[in-house]
């Protein structure tokens, strides 16, 4: 078998689809995309052309390594998505191949069903309460939300005040029957990381995601020491090259490859066994759409360390396009009181509705995300 043709899809809300063809007729699907840089990207995607066509697609360790080294520069958010998207695509074609899920090709199940979390509050985390209530009413117990709008380098009382008492409501309305991570989204500095932990942890949010950018990873084992709340990070990382010096460093509890980001399938496997190696768990990171989520949940059920995956539905980021829109098998996606089960179809499991992606990316806005700045002018972290 041999590849013949890559064709990308940029596509509503955000996301962009590639669909990889093999002469032989199998297709298979990847979902390569950083979230406001879907051209750089589609680019990239296309720039890895001569690597991949003619060759076997079954070969996906070989291309991957081809992919990540033949053209001298490497990592990085915008070349790591395009690997990550085409290697999507391949474990998709070597599933249906040979007629089994990915998971069972690599190893099988090591657990029937898993645990998923969704987004409540949006950027700025306003009424939380009413959306954590409505998704608790439908069975859900396991959420995230920003744990606190632009924070300055160094902030006042008033805006650490400010997010611990938002969290404190939501303790208030629901106690302890329900579980959440606040994400500092990279927005808190090294300093009022400190200050915000220390002043959330009566409240027991069940992690504390990007506590500090990950150019300031140096910092992760520091801020550790100082509390017991776990420590989540991964997201803005994008190969195991990365992660060895976390892992190695100590401090996250919890990393979050996202596999749209880091190389794909191939490349968080191995993130992930690495973060077994050091006790670490891993909740991959999945603001994205269903392609992306397939390949979270295939790694998810065969890894012994994988705890929580991140979905997208009802993500504040999803106008104009959710997760299941263009899946045709969207039974395969039904979460049961937050767990799914594995998809048992040939491959990734996402039959996608293709009139429909071919008709959404033909005018497709560019997502952007909005740039904020700080009430003297100055640019505040999104
Ligand atoms: O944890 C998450 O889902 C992420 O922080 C998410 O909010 C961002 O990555 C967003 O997708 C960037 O455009
Ligand atoms: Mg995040």
């Amino acid at each position: 078998m041999k590849i013949t043709r890559l064709t990308t899809y940029r596509v509503p809300p955000r996301w962009m689809f590639l669909r990889v063809e093999t002469d032989e007729g199998l297709i298979g699907w990847g979902e390569p995309v950083v979230e406001g840089h879907a051209h750089a990207v589609q680019a990239a995607v296309h720039e890895l052309e001569p690597y991949l066509i003619g060759q076997d697609p079954a070969r996906i360790n070989d291309l991957w390594q081809l992919m990540y080294r033949a053209g001298f520069y490497r990592g990085g958010a915008v070349f790591m998505s395009a690997i990550a998207g085409v290697d999507q695509a391949l474990w998709d074609i070597k599933g249906k191949a040979l007629g089994v899920p990915v998971y069972q090709l690599l190893g099988g199940l090591v657990r029937e069903r898993m645990r998923t979390y969704g987004w409540v509050g949006g950027d700025r985390p306003s009424d939380v309460i009413n959306a954590i209530r409505q998704r608790v009413d439908a069975g859900f117990s396991h959420f995230k939300l920003n744990g606190c709008e632009e924070m300055g380098l160094i902030d006042s009382s008033r805006a650490v005040d400010t997010a611990v008492a938002r969290v404190a409501e939501i303790r208030a309305a629901f106690g302890n029957a329900v579980e959440f991570g606040l994400d500092f989204h990279g927005r808190v500095s090294v300093p009022m990381a400190a200050v915000l932990i220390k002043e959330l942890e009566p409240l027991r949010p069940l992690f504390i995601e990007e506590p500090v950018l990950a150019e300031q990873a140096e910092h992760y084992p520091k801020l550790a020491a100082k509390t017991h709340l776990p420590l989540a990070a991964g997201e803005r990382m994008y190969s195991r090259f990365e992660f060895k010096r976390v892992l190695a460093a100590g401090g996250i509890a919890i990393l979050q490859p996202d596999l749209s980001h880091a190389g794909g399938i191939t490349e968080c496997i191995k993130i992930a066994a690495m973060a077994e190696a050091h006790d670490v768990a891993i909740a991959p990171h999945c603001p994205l759409g269903p392609i992306a989520l397939a390949s979270c949940l295939h790694v998810d059920f065969v890894s012994w360390n994988a705890t929580l995956q991140e979905h997208s539905m009802g993500i504040h980021y999803n106008q104009g396009g959710e997760v299941l829109d263009y899946v045709l098998n969207k039974e395969d996606f039904r979460l049961d009181k937050g767990f799914i089960a594995p998809n048992t179809r040939p491959g990734l499991g996402v039959e996608i509705n293709e009139e429909l992606v071919r008709e959404r990316s033909r005018d497709c806005p560019d997502w952007r995300n909005p740039v904020w700045r700080h009430a003297d002018g100055s640019v505040a972290e999104w």
